[in-house]
């Protein structure tokens, strides 16, 4: 059975864990076939935390590090959402320190996952904006379910901020220039027909089949010789992920003035009430 070839591996927020003795990111070795799964936990919405993005790359070390892993399921445990992208509380109303500490994980966690030596295969599950998207964006192929309400872009111009450099380069090497360009400019986030003839992601199927998918299209990777996969995803990625390398101080500082500005807290505030009222 496809599921069998699955280990587990859960990512939490500290604040919805059970009792403190358990770990946070539990990693069962029971697989045999190399594949875990990485299931984004942090509800409602999967928003991007500090101790989620930490937490995120706390895991992927621990299976790079463990040589009997060759590929990674990246998926949602929340119903319907894939993930609401960086968790806009972490950059509304914080210190500088704070604000510093959040991005070095942003930058910290799309470093890692692009330049994984591990196969990612992402079975998108629900809606992903902007930072979800980033993260489908930076593995090495997208399964989308097929249901309208899973748009998927990066729609941060909507937000009034503006997708950083290595956000537009990860989007620009996926469906190319012309199409970046515009999606980056209107924020667009696609449906799912819209998303798999741009490039966005490369399958779109059937809700219940997204696991499934995942597991064959990373069984079709697996076949190849990790070696030789691995320096071929090198000699493509490397050189996009080497710009942010050489200035991730400056990234930062870049970050710290721009998100500081009276103006984008503003927008990011403005934002944040309009999600908080579309209940009431
Ligand atoms: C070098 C750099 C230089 C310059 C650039 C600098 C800075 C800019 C970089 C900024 C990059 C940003 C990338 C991002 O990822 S920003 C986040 C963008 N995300 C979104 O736009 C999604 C927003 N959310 C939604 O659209 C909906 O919530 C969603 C469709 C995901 C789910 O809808 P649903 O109806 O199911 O739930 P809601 O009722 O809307 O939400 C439930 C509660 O969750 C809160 N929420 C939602 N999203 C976020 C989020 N991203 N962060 C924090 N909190 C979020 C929402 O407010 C609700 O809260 P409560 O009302 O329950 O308190």
């Amino acid at each position: 059975m496809a599921q069998d070839l699955v280990d587990g591996l859960l990512i939490k927020a500290r604040s919805h864990l059970p009792p403190p003795s358990e770990p946070l990111g539990k990693l069962s070795k029971r697989d045999r076939k190399g594949v875990a799964v990485i299931k984004l936990k942090n509800p409602p919405v999967n928003s991007l935390s500090l101790e989620v993005l930490t937490e995120f790359v706390i895991s992927l070390e621990k299976l790079e590090n463990d040589k009997t892993f060759r590929g990674v399921i990246v998926t949602s445990d929340c119903p319907g959402i894939f993930s609401a992208g960086l968790d806009l509380t972490e950059m509304c109303g914080k210190s500088q320190a704070h604000y510093a500490e959040f991005w070095r994980a942003v930058q910290e966690l799309w470093l890692r996952l692009y330049l994984s030596n591990l196969v990612l295969i992402a079975a998108i599950n629900g809606v992903s904006p902007a930072g979800g998207c980033l993260i489908s964006l930076t593995c090495d192929y997208r399964v989308l379910a097929d249901n309208p309400k899973y748009n998927i872009g990066l729609n941060e111009t909507l937000l009034g901020v503006v997708a950083p450099s290595w956000f537009k380069d990860t989007l620009v090497n996926t469906v190319g220039h012309r199409t970046a360009e515009r999606a980056l400019q209107l924020g667009l986030l696609f449906p799912p027909a819209e998303a798999l003839r741009v490039g966005m992601v490369d399958q779109v199927v059937p809700e219940d089949q997204v696991h499934s998918t995942a597991l064959s299209v990373m069984a079709q990777w697996l076949a190849v010789p990790d070696h030789a996969r691995q320096l071929t995803k090198s000699l493509m990625r490397k050189p996009t992920a080497d710009r942010l390398v050489k200035q991730r101080d400056a990234d930062i500082q870049y970050f710290l003035q721009f998100v500081s500005r009276d103006s984008i807290q503003k927008s990011l505030r403005m934002y944040l009430d309009k999600l908080r009222q579309k209940k009431g």
